[in-house]
C-alpha cells in the first residue's frame, strides 16, 4: 500500500485510498456516481489499494492520448478472458497477434455487409411487429408488449446471423419453407442432423446464460463435474463450435463453387473463411486458422448482439416516455420515406437521411446517456506514462488499471451543449434524454471539430454516413461509446444501421405509449379529460425513468426489470395528444 501511495503521490494526480474490493465495487457501480466522483476528485483521479492502482478518466484530451498511444496504454486483454471460450480473437489479443486478426476482421465489415444489415434489419423489424400482433390479447392495431428487451435481443441475433454469417433466421411461428435453399439444419431450422441434440439458437441461449462457468473453470474440469447444469453447458459449448465449423465448411464450398462468390463474401464471415484458406506466406499477414474463424465469429456474435439490442430497447423505451419527441421523430421519418413501403427504402439515400434526422439523433443520445460499455479499460504495462491535459503533465504509474469513463465524459457539462434540466433540479440536462442536442439547430461553434471519426489511427478509412454535418460532432475523446483509435469498435456502423432501420420501420407505422393499467384501465382512460390523461401518464413516465436510472452494468449496461408498453397504429394514440 505504501509503495502504491508513493506512486500515486508522485503521479501528480488526485487520489483516494481504498481496498481492492472497494475498487471492484466502484468499477461495478461507478456509473451511478461517476459524476459525483468527477466533481469531487476531478476528471482524472486515482484510487489506490495495496494490490492495485486504478485510474478513472473523463477528460477528452487525456482520452485521446489513451486511445492513440497504443503502445503506452494497452488493452488489458485478460479482462476479456471470460468471453474467450473458443480461443483468441480480435477482441482478446494484443500487439502483432491482434494486428493479424484486425487485418482480416475489420475490412469484413464492408459496405456490402452493411447493405445486408440494412435490408435484414428492416425485414426483422417488420417481423418483430408481426410477432407482437399475435401475442395473446393483441391485434395488428394495438399491441401490448410486457418487455421489449427479449424481442430486440432476438432481432439483433437474427441480424447478425443474416448479415454476419449469411444465414437468415426465423421468428417462432414463421414458416420454415420461407428459407428455401438457405435452410441449414439446426442452424435456422428445427430439424437436427448429425450428432446435434440442440438447435443453434438453443445452444447459444444456454451458452450465453451460463458463460461465467467457462470463465471460472477450464473445460477439462467441467467435464468431470456431476452437475446437470455443467453437462448442459458443455453440450451447448461443443454444439455451438460444431455449428460454426459446419458454417465454415458451407462457406468454403460456396467460395469453391465460384458461382456464388458474391453471395459468399457479402456477409462478415465470408472474408474470414477466405482468409483461412490462404497460406500465411501468400496472405501478406492477413490470414486466420479455421479455429480463429470460429473464435472471431463467436466474438462478433457476442460483441454485436446485446449491445445493439440494448440500444434499440432503450431507444424504444425513451420514446415511449417522451411522446412529444416521438412526434418529431415520426415527422422526420414521414418526410424522408414518404408513402414508400420499407421494401423500397434505399440504403444509398434513405439511410443517410434517416441517420441525420431525429432517428440518428435519438440513437446517439441513447448511446451518450446509456453506453453499453460504461468504461473502456486500458493498462500501463511498462514504465510510468506521461499524460498531458489542461496544460499540465502527470505521470500514470506502472500497472495502473485505467478506465476511460464513457459515462463520465459523455455527461460532462464542459463538453456538451446543454440547458437546465426540465425533469430534475439540476442546472444541466446531461442526465436526461434530449436527442435534439444532436440536431443542427442546437449546434454551437464551440463544439465544432475538424476530427473525422471515420479514420482510425491505423490508417483504416471507411466510407461513413455519419461524418457529414447532419448531426453534432463532439470533440475527440468526448463521445466514446464505441471507443476510439485503433481498438475502436469495427461493428459501429453495423449497429447504427441496424437500430436506424428498426426505429424507422416501427415508428413509420406505430406509435408507442407506456402502459398505464397500474393506475387506470382502457375504459377509465377513455373517459378522462386531457389533464387527467396527462397526470396519469406522468406517473408512468416517472416509473419508467426510475427503472432506466436503476440499470446495472454486468458486462454491458442493462435495464433490470421491465416496463410494459403499447404499440398502437398511428392515429390511434391515447396519450400523445396531451403532450403537444
Ligand atoms: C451499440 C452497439 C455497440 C457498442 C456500444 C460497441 C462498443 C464497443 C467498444 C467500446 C469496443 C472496444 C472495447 C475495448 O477496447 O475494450 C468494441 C469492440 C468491438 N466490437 Fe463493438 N460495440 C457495438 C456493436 C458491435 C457490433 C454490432 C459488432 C459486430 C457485429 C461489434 C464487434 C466488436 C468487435 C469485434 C470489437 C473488438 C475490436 C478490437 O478489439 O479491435 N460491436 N465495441
Amino acid at each position: 500500500l505504501n509503495r502504491n501511495i508513493a506512486a500515486a503521490k508522485s503521479s501528480g494526480l488526485p487520489y483516494r485510498i481504498s481496498t481492492y474490493l472497494l475498487i471492484l465495487a466502484h468499477v461495478h457501480r461507478s456509473w451511478h456516481y461517476a459524476q459525483e466522483m468527477r466533481e469531487e476528485l476531478g476528471e482524472v483521479y486515482l484510487i489506490v489499494s495495496p494490490s492495485q492502482i486504478f485510474m478513472s478518466c473523463s477528460n477528452a484530451e487525456a482520452n485521446v492520448q489513451l486511445t492513440t498511444r497504443k503502445r503506452d496504454f494497452v488493452k488489458p486483454v485478460e479482462l476479456y478472458a471470460i468471453v474467450d471460450i473458443y480461443g483468441p480473437s480480435i477482441l482478446t489479443t494484443e500487439g502483432e497477434e491482434w494486428k493479424r486478426h484486425r487485418k482480416v476482421v475489420a475490412p469484413a465489415f464492408s459496405e456490402k455487409s452493411n447493405s445486408l444489415v440494412w435490408k435484414e434489419s428492416l425485414r426483422q423489424g417488420l417481423e418483430m411487429a408481426k410477432v407482437w400482433s399475435k401475442l395473446e390479447g393483441n391485434n395488428s392495431r394495438v399491441m401490448k408488449v410486457e418487455d421489449t428487451a427479449p424481442y430486440t435481443a432476438t432481432l439483433a441475433l437474427h441480424v447478425i446471423s443474416a448479415a454476419g454469417f449469411g444465414v437468415r433466421q426465423l421468428w417462432a411461428g414463421e414458416d420454415e419453407k420461407k428459407l428455401g435453399s438457405s435452410a441449414i439444419p439446426g442452424f435456422n431450422t428445427s430439424r437436427l442432423t448429425g450428432n446435434h441434440t440442440l438447435t443453434f439458437k438453443e445452444s447459444l441461449k444456454t451458452l450465453l446464460g451460463s458463460i461465467i462457468w467457462l470463465a471460472i473453470f477450464p473445460v477439462s474440469l467441467l467435464q468431470k463435474s456431476p452437475f446437470q447444469l455443467h453437462k448442459k453447458l458443455l453440450r451447448a459449448y461443443s454444439e455451438c463450435n460444431e455449428y460454426f465449423l459446419e458454417l465454415c465448411d458451407f462457406k468454403s464450398k460456396q467460395l469453391e463453387l465460384g458461382e456464388t462468390t458474391e453471395k459468399g463474401t457479402m456477409d462478415v464471415m465470408g472474408p474470414l473463411v477466405k482468409a483461412s484458406e490462404k497460406s500465411p506466406e501468400d496472405s501478406k499477414g492477413a490470414y486466420l486458422t479455421k479455429q480463429e474463424v470460429i473464435s472471431n465469429s463467436w466474438i462478433i456474435l457476442f460483441a454485436g448482439h446485446e449491445t445493439s439490442a440494448n440500444i434499440a430497447h432503450l431507444s424504444l423505451l425513451f420514446f415511449a416516455i417522451e411522446l412529444e419527441k416521438q412526434g418529431h421523430l415520426q415527422k422526420d421519418i414521414d418526410e424522408i420515406v414518404g408513402s414508400r413501403t420499407s421494401d423500397h427504402w434505399s440504403y444509398e439515400t434513405d439511410l443517410g437521411r434517416l441517420w441525420n434526422s431525429w432517428v440518428g439523433a435519438s440513437i446517439n443520445e441513447t448511446l451518450r446517456l446509456m453506453p453499453p460499455l460504461i468504461d473502456i479499460p486500458k493498462i500501463v504495462r511498462g514504465a510510468p506514462q506521461p499524460l498531458t491535459f489542461d496544460g499540465k503533465t502527470v505521470e500514470v504509474p506502472t500497472s495502473t488499471m485505467i478506465h476511460m469513463s464513457a459515462v463520465g465524459a459523455q455527461r460532462n457539462p464542459r463538453y456538451w451543449p446543454h440547458s437546465p434540466s426540465k425533469i430534475s433540479n439540476k442546472n444541466h440536462d446531461l442526465d436526461d434524454w434530449v436527442p435534439e442536442r444532436w440536431l443542427s439547430s442546437t449546434k454551437k461553434d464551440a463544439h465544432k471539430t475538424t476530427h473525422n471519426d471515420s479514420e482510425s489511427d491505423d490508417g483504416e478509412n471507411t466510407t461513413s454516413f455519419d461524418s457529414n454535418d447532419g448531426l453534432l460532432v463532439p470533440p475527440k475523446g468526448v463521445f466514446i461509446p464505441f471507443s476510439e483509435g485503433a481498438r475502436a469498435c469495427p461493428g459501429r456502423r453495423f449497429s447504427q444501421i441496424e437500430v436506424t432501420a428498426v426505429l424507422a420501420v416501427i415508428f413509420r407505422s406505430y406509435s408507442l405509449e407506456l402502459d398505464v393499467s397500474e393506475w387506470a384501465n382502457d375504459a377509465q382512460v377513455e373517459k378522462m379529460s386531457e389533464d387527467e390523461r396527462r397526470a396519469v401518464y406522468q406517473k408512468a413516465m416517472g416509473k419508467a425513468r426510475a427503472l432506466i436510472a436503476a440499470s446495472q452494468s454486468e458486462i454491458f449496461l442493462q435495464v433490470r426489470g421491465n416496463y410494459p408498453v403499447k404499440f398502437v397504429k398511428r392515429g390511434e394514440e391515447k396519450f400523445m395528444g396531451c403532450f403537444f
